[in-house]
Parts: C-alpha cells; structure tokens; sequence
C-alpha cells in the first residue's frame, strides 16, 4: 500500500512547530515519518546560512529547492513507497508562498513560475494542512519566542499569508485551512479529524 504525505503550512509563528510536537507524540502516529524542510542535511545547513544573510533572493530560491529535490529522493519518495504516513513541517508551498513574494520586483507572477519549476518532480502532498492567523499576532507570538528568520516582518507576513490563501482556493480538495487564533485544544481537534479523513480514505 501506497504512504500518505500530509504537510503543515502557514506563516511564521502560525503554530505549525507545536502542532507537529502535539502529533509527534500522539500514538497514532507512532509509525509516521516527522520531517520538515529546510531539512537538516547540508542543503538545508546552506539554506539556513542564505536566509540568515543578505543573499540574492533567486539564489535563495535555486538552495530551497535544492534541499527539496534532496529531501523527496532520500527521505519522502522511500518512506511513501514503504506504505509510511509522511509529516512534513514546510514543504513545497512555503516556496510557492514566500520566494513568491520576495521575487516579486524581479518577475511577473513569481508563484506561477516557482510552481512551474516544481512541476513534473515534485511530489504533490494527499493533504496540506494550512495554519491560517493574522500576521500581526503571528508576530506577536514570534516575540515572545524571539525572532528567528529575516521573513517575521507584518509586511512581507502579509503576502505570503495572501499567496497561501490563493493557493487553497485553487485546490481545496487537498488543502483544509485551520484558524490558529484558537486555544491549542482546538486546533488539535481540528487536525486530527482533518488527517484522520485523509489516512482512512
Ligand atoms: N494556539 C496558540 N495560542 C497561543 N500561542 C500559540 C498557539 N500556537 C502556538 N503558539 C505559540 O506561538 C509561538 C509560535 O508557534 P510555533 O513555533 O509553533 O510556530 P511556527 O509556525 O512553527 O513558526 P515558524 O514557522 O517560525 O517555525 C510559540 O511561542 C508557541 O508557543
Ligand atoms: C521551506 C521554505 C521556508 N521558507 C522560510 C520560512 C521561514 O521563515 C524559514 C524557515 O524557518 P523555520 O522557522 O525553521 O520554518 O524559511 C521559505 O522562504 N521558503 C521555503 O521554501
């Protein structure tokens, strides 16, 4: 039988970490494969040294799909055909929906051509799920957290949360969006029920 992969998308501070810890160590998850990207292979090291530094934006995009094109072939295409249940924290939209922003001075349609470049490799989650919450509270939580990335501004938050939004209009047979301005026991409710549907169809 052939895996599932589910992934967990949406803004900084959007509260994708806690929820992955939440199914981490929910026991119907026991056999699941947790990963995220950037990965922590060396790919993901140099994606994590461009985005902590002021590198051409076109470059940061080649290094993320890079690591993603990594990450398929040695970890999500393996476990799948395993007949594994994939997790990923961030996958292919996070480029989709942030370097779809950042490239915007230097292209028309930016999103339209990152996914043009994914197309025909990637492999295309059964499930994403989309952690949907207003930029100035994201940045808010992320304050309290401490700033981690160059992306946690409201301005450029905005955008990505905008080209998120537009993402699962246009597929929202795989998308399922989940309002994170919620208590934590919610959200879970919501996101069992969502990957529970997906896993037993
Ligand atoms: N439902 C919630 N209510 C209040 N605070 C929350 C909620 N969910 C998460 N938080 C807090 O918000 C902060 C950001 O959450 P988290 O790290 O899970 O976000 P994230 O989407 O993984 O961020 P990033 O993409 O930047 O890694 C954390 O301090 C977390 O404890
Ligand atoms: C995969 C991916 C990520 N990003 C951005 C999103 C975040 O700001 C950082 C990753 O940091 P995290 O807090 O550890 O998730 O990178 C991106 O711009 N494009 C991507 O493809």
């Amino acid at each position: 039988m052939k895996g599932k992969l589910i992934t967990l998308e949406g803004i900084d501070g959007s509260g994708k970490s806690t929820i992955t810890s939440f199914l981490n160590s929910h026991p119907s998850f026991a056999n699941a494969v947790f990963t995220r990207e950037p990965t922590t292979s060396w790919i993901g090291d140099a994606v994590y040294k461009a985005i902590q530094s002021n590198t051409d934006e076109l470059a940061e995009l080649m290094l993320f799909t890079a690591d993603h094109a990594d990450h398929i072939e040695t970890l999500i295409r393996p476990a799948i055909e395993e007949g594994k249940i994939v997790i990923s924290d961030r996958y292919s939209d996070s480029r989709y929906a942030y370097q779809g922003v950042t490239l915007k001075e230097r292209m028309e349609e930016p999103m339209e051509w990152i996914q043009m470049i994914h197309r025909g490799w990637t492999i295309i989650p059964d499930l994403t799920l989309l952690f949907d919450i207003d930029p100035a509270v994201a940045v808010q939580r992320c304050g309290k957290r401490g700033e981690q990335t160059k992306f946690e501004k409201i301005d450029l938050l905005k955008g990505v949360r905008e080209n998120y939004l537009k993402l699962a209009e246009k597929e929202p047979e795989r998308f399922v969006v989940i309002d994170t301005d919620r208590e934590l026991k919610e959200i879970e409710k919501d996101v069992l029920q969502a990957i529970t549907s997906i896993i037993e169809s």
